[in-house]
């Protein structure tokens, strides 16, 4: 029987903002892990994968739940484990050795044996001849060595990366990925476990053996899948590629019912994908150009864009009833198709159709517009009812997306100086 090294007990997590309080971002979020799992966890961008990497070593308390290490609840600092962060986080001013010496601070070591086991784990990453060398000295990958080598010179049990490769170019991380691969994989290391938050899947398919994937707002385990293949794994065997669609379909999947009535979305203040609307009719064209059925993981493949970049667009498009996703394929609709077709005229008129149809908030404002009688209304204004659901700072970013799509369609004008929101013309036949 395999040793339970991580359980995480219906951990939610709230935050407040200077503007609002108790935002969820996690919610009831249950995962064991075991001795010799390497887990991936995956998600939308900001859905709470890291809070959840810094909730297990207990840099971060969860508002709700417990977390237990080996049986034991954490208070504090998780004493399993040891921490990488996407930003090396070293300290310029101290040496190679000295960072790496820096995750034995708090044991009560010999300095002789300290010194043996940072040389040692400097020894194991490949970074031999640099021990006095300052990080301002050495490539991005070499600083990610020194990174996880200051974890793993504390011998954790468990290893958390928080997206370790994201900073490194592409042949750096690859390269990087492989020897820690090896150093897993061999034993060379006494890590029971590795957890590694990412934004690409098929780094997760590539190196872990389960991907647990999360919704957003708030975050929930919407997926657990095992990824059941020997390493070295080979990226174009279909078990890989059948592996990274389904990853790719469940995260593409809208988390909004497509069945649910249209009156009863309206209800709600639902958050829109930061996609401008040149982006998105540049991807529907280009999906339009492709075929009708386009493998996502591919494409983005074929567009050098990760997972945090290439998402929004497909959810816009999804959103908007441009774009239907079934198995890791996206599908243009007949309204997409249409639009594709289109002229420059007849695609605003369209655009402004979904958009009307499709996001209840643009639909507010207009209203609003409307019954004000110089059809005129400050942004600030839209902002504060906004801040209410998404906080100030991404209040913002929804009323630079929706002024954006409302712009496009013609439903509204912006004027910059005077940062007002107004009605050029009539808009007819479409506000309730
Ligand atoms: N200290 C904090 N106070 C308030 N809100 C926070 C705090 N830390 C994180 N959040 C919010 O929690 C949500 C999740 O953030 P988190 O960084 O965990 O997501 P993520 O999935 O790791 O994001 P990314 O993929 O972009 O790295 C975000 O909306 C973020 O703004």
């Amino acid at each position: 029987m395999k040793q339970t090294l991580i359980e995480l007990q219906q951990i939610c997590k709230r935050y407040d903002t200077p503007n609002t309080t108790n935002v969820s971002v996690l919610e009831n979020i249950k995962l064991t892990i075991v001795e010799g799992e390497f887990v991936s966890i995956l998600g939308p961008s900001g859905s709470g994968k890291s809070t959840l990497l810094r909730i297990i070593a207990g840099l971060v308390p969860p508002s709700d739940g417990a977390v237990y290490y080996s049986g034991q609840e954490v208070r504090g600092a998780n004493p399993g484990v040891g921490m990488v962060f996407q930003s090396f986080a070293l300290f310029p001013w101290l040496t190679v050795l000295e960072n790496v010496k820096l995750g034995l601070e708090n044991k009560h070591l010999t300095e002789t044996v300290k010194m043996r086991k940072a040389l040692s784990i400097i020894d194991m990453l490949g970074l031999d001849g640099f021990e006095n060398a300052y990080p301002k000295e050495l490539s991005g990958g070499m600083r990610q060595r020194v990174g996880i080598g200051r974890a793993l010179v504390m011998e954790p049990d468990i290893l958390l990366m928080d997206e370790p490769f994201s900073a490194l170019d592409v042949l750096t991380a690859e390269n990087l990925k492989r020897d820690l691969l090896e150093l897993w994989t061999e034993k060379k290391i006494p890590t029971k476990s590795i957890i590694m938050v990412t934004h690409s899947i098929e780094e997760a398919v590539y190196m872990s053996d389960r991907a647990v994937v999360l919704s957003r707002d708030p975050a929930r385990i919407i997926a657990d899948i095992p990824i059941p293949m020997t390493h070295w794994r080979d990226k174009q065997d279909v078990q890989f590629t059948g592996l990274v669609d389904r990853i790719y379909s469940i995260l593409t999947k809208r988390e909004l019912k497509p069945t649910e009535p249209i009156e009863e979305r309206k209800k709600k203040i639902e958050k829109v994908q930061e996609v401008p609307a040149g982006a998105l009719t540049g991807f529907i064209e280009l999906i339009d150009d492709l075929g009708i059925t386009v493998d996502l993981y591919r494409l983005a493949d074929q567009l050098s864009l990760n997972l945090e970049d290439f998402l929004p667009i497909v959810e816009a498009a999804q959103m908007l009833g441009f774009a239907q996703i079934q198995h890791g394929d996206i599908t243009l609709t007949e309204v997409g198709r249409h639009f594709a077709d289109a002229s420059v005229l007849e695609r605003k008129d369209i655009f402004k159709k979904q958009v009307l149809q499709h996001v209840p908030m643009i639909e507010k404002i207009i209203w609003i517009l409307h019954s004000k009688s110089n059809n005129k209304m400050e942004r600030e204004f839209f902002l504060e009812i906004f801040e209410k659901h998404f906080g100030l700072e991404e209040a913002g970013h929804q009323m630079d997306i929706l002024i954006d799509w409302g712009r496009y369609a013609e439903l509204f004008a912006y004027d910059e100086k005077a940062k007002n929101l107004y009605l050029e013309q009539e808009v007819t036949g479409t506000i309730d």
